[in-house]
């Protein structure tokens, strides 16, 4: 087979037989495959896309030594870390976190051995990780694991309040088996990783950032990206999702993607997204609203019922997502309507990119052409790039990463309580864009321009992020983001 990138003899090892069997080890750019010698019936092989690292060590094991009076001192382990899709008793699958271990005693000294078995960490580090050119990067060297570094920060308020203890407990461990190297930012308030990003002056240095949090450190991410000078090479640098908020839209939207068991264990795949560093682009939105004229947006936009309830239910974060269906209930029971007029230029209408990049500013009328304008009573406007806005919420089920798409869902008044209920419950199969008295439209841009002057207000909400009603404009960026996903 061409595809063979090494294989040699070595002994497959277990817990309790450091020594091992002997076998063939065989490395292609899709597979390890371990066979027993004279026994090709005992054959074990490792998918690369399931792998996340390797290590090389030492015996460790007192009591071998003790078996061999000390004589095994040249033999060398290559230790290869996986996470292979597994059943559970129910029948569901997860990620199981699984180890081969490989002894090396080729040669006759434990240096040459260990030369050997850095040589197989090298081959497997190519296999396992992107070796993919980074377009924020100023060079085009070739990348190195070695010369790969994230910077990520954490939340240690986000959702439940567990990112920093659940960094400690499980995710360095996923970092020290994939062998990346990384710098670690806490944050302190609201609004440090924004700043950070926007005045880190060397930020293109790193990989890319990763946010463990909900989606509102990520917004700040991505923020931060676009307030700096250099925004339009550094928006390239891929930015990765580890779950731990109460609103984790873009982790699950990943997961989903790619077809992973997120409900099971979102962080192992979440993990699994960012220690193989192969990333992917992603559409953002520019937001103009009449108080922040430029704002980024890579999940969400809404007002009406669903921003009022993500807002209001917010001081229930430390239930984690549950907070949304509560606050649901209590929205629903006291349901709202507001006035405003929506416009929107259908994603089919044609436009151009220039003409794209010359919409009017928010203080300017739009014009009649391509726009098509509603203006009335509202249960609620929402608008997502992705698929999920939150783990339950399947909001747009045909969005992709880089379909160029705004995907906008339009509830006119009146609509009943019994309504909305059925509105927010088939949200979470996707089904709420069939219901007949819903408007789903993929959109380039909208424009929402509240009634201010009667009733109650609702909320902005920018990727769960609160403003005051305020009129707002978004369109499309496409592609101009960058996620971690493998
Ligand atoms: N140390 C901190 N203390 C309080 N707030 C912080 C801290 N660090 C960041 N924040 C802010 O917390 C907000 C919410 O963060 P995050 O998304 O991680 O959690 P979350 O529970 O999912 O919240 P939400 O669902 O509102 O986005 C962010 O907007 C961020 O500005």
């Amino acid at each position: 087979m061409s595809d063979i990138i090494r294989d040699d003899t070595f002994y497959y090892c277990e817990e309790k037989n450091l020594r091992g069997v002997e076998c063939k080890a065989t490395l292609s750019h899709s597979t390890l495959t371990i066979i027993e010698s004279g026994n090709g019936n005992k054959q074990r092989t490792i998918n690369v896309d399931d792998m996340i690292g390797c290590l090389c060590m030492r015996n460790q094991d007192p009591h071998e030594n003790q078996q061999s009076h000390g004589q095994d001192t040249i033999s060398v382990f290559l230790c290869v870390y996986y996470y292979s899709l597994s059943k559970n008793f129910k029948k569901s699958p997860y990620r199981k976190r699984e180890t081969a271990l490989l002894r090396c005693q080729k040669y006759s000294t434990f240096v040459e051995n260990c030369d050997y078995v850095a040589k197989w960490q090298s081959s497997l580090y190519l296999v396992i990780h992107s070796n993919e050119i980074y377009p924020h990067m100023p060079s085009t060297d070739l990348i190195t694991i070695d010369s790969q570094r994230l910077l990520i920060f954490v939340n240690p308020n986000s959702g439940p309040g567990i990112a920093l203890k659940t960094f400690n407990t499980r995710i360095r461990s996923f970092l020290g088996e994939a062998n990346i190297s990384y710098d670690l930012i806490v944050t302190s308030h609201v609004g440090h990783c924004q700043k950070i990003v926007q005045d880190f002056k060397d930020l293109a240095k790193y990989t890319g950032l990763v946010a463990v949090s909900g989606d509102g450190l990520l917004y700040e991410i991505y923020n931060g990206l676009f307030a700096r000078e250099d925004w339009d090479s550094i928006c390239r640098i891929p930015v990765g999702a580890i779950p731990q908020g109460s609103g984790n839209g873009l982790a699950r939207s990943l997961a989903h993607f790619k077809n992973e068991p997120y409900l099971y264990d979102p962080l192992v795949v979440s993990v699994l997204n960012v220690v193989k560093l192969k990333s992917h682009e992603m559409d953002l939105c520019l937001v103009n609203t009449t108080k922040f004229p430029k704002l980024i947006s890579f999940l969400s936009v809404g007002w009406g019922l669903m921003a009022d309830i993500d807002i209001e239910s917010e001081r229930l974060r430390m239930i984690g997502e549950a907070r949304f269906t509560v606050g649901a209930l209590a929205r629903i029971m006291r349901l709202r309507t507001y006035k405003a007029t929506v416009s929107y230029l259908p994603a089919v209408s044609g436009i151009s990119d220039e003409e794209m990049s010359s919409l009017p500013p928010l203080d300017e009328p739009l014009p009649d052409q391509k726009w098509i304008s509603v203006t009335g009573e509202f249960v609620c406007v929402y608008s997502s790039l992705i698929p999920f806005i939150g783990t339950d919420l399947f909001f747009a089920p045909k969005a992709l990463l880089d379909d160029g798409i705004i995907w906008l869902m339009i509830v006119k008044a009146p609509a009943s309580k019994l309504q909305v209920t059925q509105l927010l419950l088939s949200m979470e199969k996707g089904n709420h864009i069939q219901l007949p008295w819903v408007t789903f439209v993929p959109v380039t841009a909208f424009r929402l321009v509240p009634d201010v002057s009667v009733g109650p207000q609702s909320y902005l909400v920018i990727d769960g992020e609160k403003l005051d009603t305020q009129a707002m404009q978004a369109q499309i960026m496409p592609r101009k983001g960058r996620v971690f996903m493998r």
